[in-house]
């Protein structure tokens, strides 16, 4: 498979480049790679017969005041490209994320080998760390998971290794539902399932743990089946999507199921919010903003255990 690279200079427009990179995600894009001065998006290129990429690129960068300039990657340099640009990088002092071609290093609790190729998924991307960041501080031991929208499996992954008991990790994308596979065996991990599909192919079964990084509108177009197979008291992690005014929209369509926000983390302007399942209604006037020491967080897991909610 041969693919379009597009690579976009960026100087004064930095602060556009979220809203340009969300917009390319939603034509199909899906992998991203910052550079010195902007970023490169690629895309197979038979996802657009002739001429058609410009025209759905078009209504978009006419909003924007940059250009970008298309090269053609040949199937066969694909894996040299990305080996040349993918650095490993680490979550906290406890995790790191490096490729097959790096040495380990043993300093790391856990180490998370990914060969993405086409995959998103290699925890540079803000809302893939900060999607790692939450599972670090979950309990999962013996839990079962759902990782919807898995990418590399990367999440998948780090929850096997935090003690999960079984992931069923889903991709709608043929390519990484490979890379799911792939990256399991390259970790030695055997308690992942891979599902090629999309909310259709979450089994009926009830999750403890829920957790996904994909957009806002997928999200909301999920949810209602996203509920019906997390337990009672089960967590759910959201991510792909902005602050404003999306997290709004992700609550209230989150709350219509009984799932409820708990806290969030920002990096950039991309969001990973934390919501827990209950029959009963959180009140409103409360502020779960502030749930954020371990005291806090303490009270409400005891208030949440024991269905008492002010
Ligand atoms: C932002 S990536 C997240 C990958 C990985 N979980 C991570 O955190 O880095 C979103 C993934 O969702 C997948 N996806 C998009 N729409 C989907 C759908 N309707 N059902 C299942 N997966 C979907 C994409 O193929 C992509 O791999």
């Amino acid at each position: 498979m041969d693919y379009y690279e597009l690579v976009f200079t960026l100087q004064a427009e930095e602060y556009q480049k979220d809203l340009v990179i969300a917009a390319l995600a939603d034509l199909g894009f899906d992998t991203f790679e910052e550079t010195d001065n902007g970023f490169k998006a690629y895309i197979p290129i038979a996802t657009f017969n002739n001429g058609e990429m410009d025209t759905a690129l078009a209504p978009f960068l006419n909003d924007f005041s940059f250009g970008y300039e298309v090269n053609l990657i040949p199937q066969t340099n694909w894996n040299k490209e990305w080996e040349s640009n993918f650095s490993p990088m680490t979550v906290g002092d406890k995790v790191r994320v490096r490729a097959t071609f790096h040495e380990p290093d043993p300093a790391f609790e856990h180490e998370i080998i990914i060969d993405p190729k086409m995959a998103f998924g290699t925890g540079h991307h803000e809302t893939t760390t900060m999607m790692m960041a939450h599972l670090l501080k979950a309990d999962l031991t013996d839990k079962t998971v759902l990782d919807m929208g898995a990418g590399t499996a990367i999440l998948a992954i780090l929850a096997a290794k935090l003690g999960a008991k079984e992931i069923t990790a889903i991709d709608n994308d043929p390519v990484c539902y490979d890379s799911s596979i792939e990256n399991s065996r390259l970790n030695d991990i055997d308690n992942i399932i891979s599902i090629c599909g999309s909310k259709e192919a979450i089994p009926d079964k009830q999750f403890d743990v829920i957790l996904a990084n994909i957009n806002r509108n997928i999200l909301v177009d999920q949810m209602q089946r996203y509920a019906k197979v997390l337990k009672h008291g089960g967590e759910i992690y959201f991510s792909g999507f902005y602050e404003s005014p999306d997290l709004d929209i992700i609550k209230s369509e989150a709350a219509k199921y009984k799932m409820h926000y708990i806290a969030h983390k920002k990096m950039k302007d991309w969001v990973a919010a934390k919501f827990v399942k209950t029959n009963y209604n959180l009140n409103p006037q409360v502020d779960f903003k502030d749930l954020t020491t371990r005291q806090n967080q303490a009270n409400f897991d005891f208030k949440l255990k024991f269905q008492i909610f002010f």
